[in-house]
């Protein structure tokens, strides 16, 4: 239903430019710092004022969220002073659209003037540290549908977003990330707060545990079945941007674990660690401009 064959990107530059006009004819805000919330993540959106909220299904071109605890609108407003604009539930390959849709907002992002992107996820726990409920700050990723074919930057590359080969070598900030850390002792998190390699698959199902072995040995510390997507293409068009990823199971490697995860128990866990994430997630934003300003010492 959603995907166009091939690999060739599915939206014109006319799509980005309407979606991109249609919101800024409804809306003042014009945000500089965008967040897509993950799985069970939509109240970091919670604390903002002054909010406009757009439904998905409203927005031209827009795909809309068909999975639970992807509540499916896009909130502009301002948090801690700063104008922001958050997508409350994200698109998933699984969902069955294309890499060219599931990216689509970041590009939007892009073309309101958005400068940092913020994302988060619900994953699974590969490093053996790593325990339900860390939160992880993305310290890079492993794009494994990318390495298939599943790339969002294949086909035609459009300049006016970026160049052809990007690096992809810093694609996550490693100011927003000491940032992160220094928040992270402050708020006396640091015993549940870690740093690692996000993995995305496909999905839509769970891992096999030779699969979870695989990704072990390939150095992964979580997996998930998002975000890598975003991330390259936020990176394509010179977004900075900063990952959180919150370990809401720990991934079977073991022939004898009886535990089974799905999907509700993602959900609950998110829930259960909404509130830590909020507060990191809103005083990273409250502090981006010393990062801009150049005093991001503490
Ligand atoms: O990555 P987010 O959107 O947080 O969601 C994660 O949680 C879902 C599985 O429970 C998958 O969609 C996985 O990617
Ligand atoms: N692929 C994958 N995605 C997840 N999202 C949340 N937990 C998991 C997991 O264990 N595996």
């Amino acid at each position: 239903m959603h995907t166009k064959g091939g690999t060739e990107c599915c939206c014109s530059f006319e799509d980005y430019n309407q979606t991109t006009e249609w919101l800024l004819s409804r809306t003042r805000h014009r945000p500089k710092i965008a967040v897509v919330c993950g799985s069970g993540l939509g109240l970091l959106a919670d604390r903002v004022i002054n909010k406009q909220t757009f439904p998905y299904a409203d927005i031209p071109h827009f795909p809309v969220s068909t999975v639970p605890g992807h509540e499916g609108c896009l909130v502009f407003g301002v948090l801690k002073g700063k104008c922001c604009v958050f997508m409350q539930g994200r698109f998933h390959l699984y969902e069955g659209y294309s890499l060219c849709k599931v990216t689509f907002p970041v590009r939007i992002f892009k073309l309101l003037g958005v400068e940092t992107l913020i994302v988060t996820n619900a994953s699974g726990g590969l490093c053996p540290d790593f325990k339900v409920g860390d939160i992880m700050l993305i310290k890079d990723h492993i794009n494994l549908p990318g390495f298939a074919g599943q790339h969002p930057l294949c086909g035609p590359n459009d300049e006016r977003f970026g160049i052809r080969f990007p690096c992809m070598s810093d694609a996550y900030s490693k100011e927003l990330r000491k940032l992160a850390l220094d928040i992270s002792h402050e708020l006396d998190y640091t015993n549940f707060v870690r740093e690692g390699v996000y993995c995305m698959v496909s999905g839509p199902n769970f891992e096999t545990i030779a699969e979870a072995r695989m990704l072990q040995i390939l150095g992964c510390d979580s997996v998930g079945m998002s975000t890598v997507p975003e991330v390259t293409v936020a990176k394509h068009c010179g977004l900075r941007v900063f990952g959180l990823s919150l370990i809401t199971n720990k991934v079977s490697l073991d022939y004898s674990r009886e535990e089974r995860v799905n999907h509700e128990e993602v959900l609950e866990i998110s829930k259960m660690r909404a509130e830590h994430l909020q507060m990191m997630v809103n005083t990273l934003i409250a502090r981006t401009h010393l990062l801009d300003e150049g005093l991001n010492t503490n």
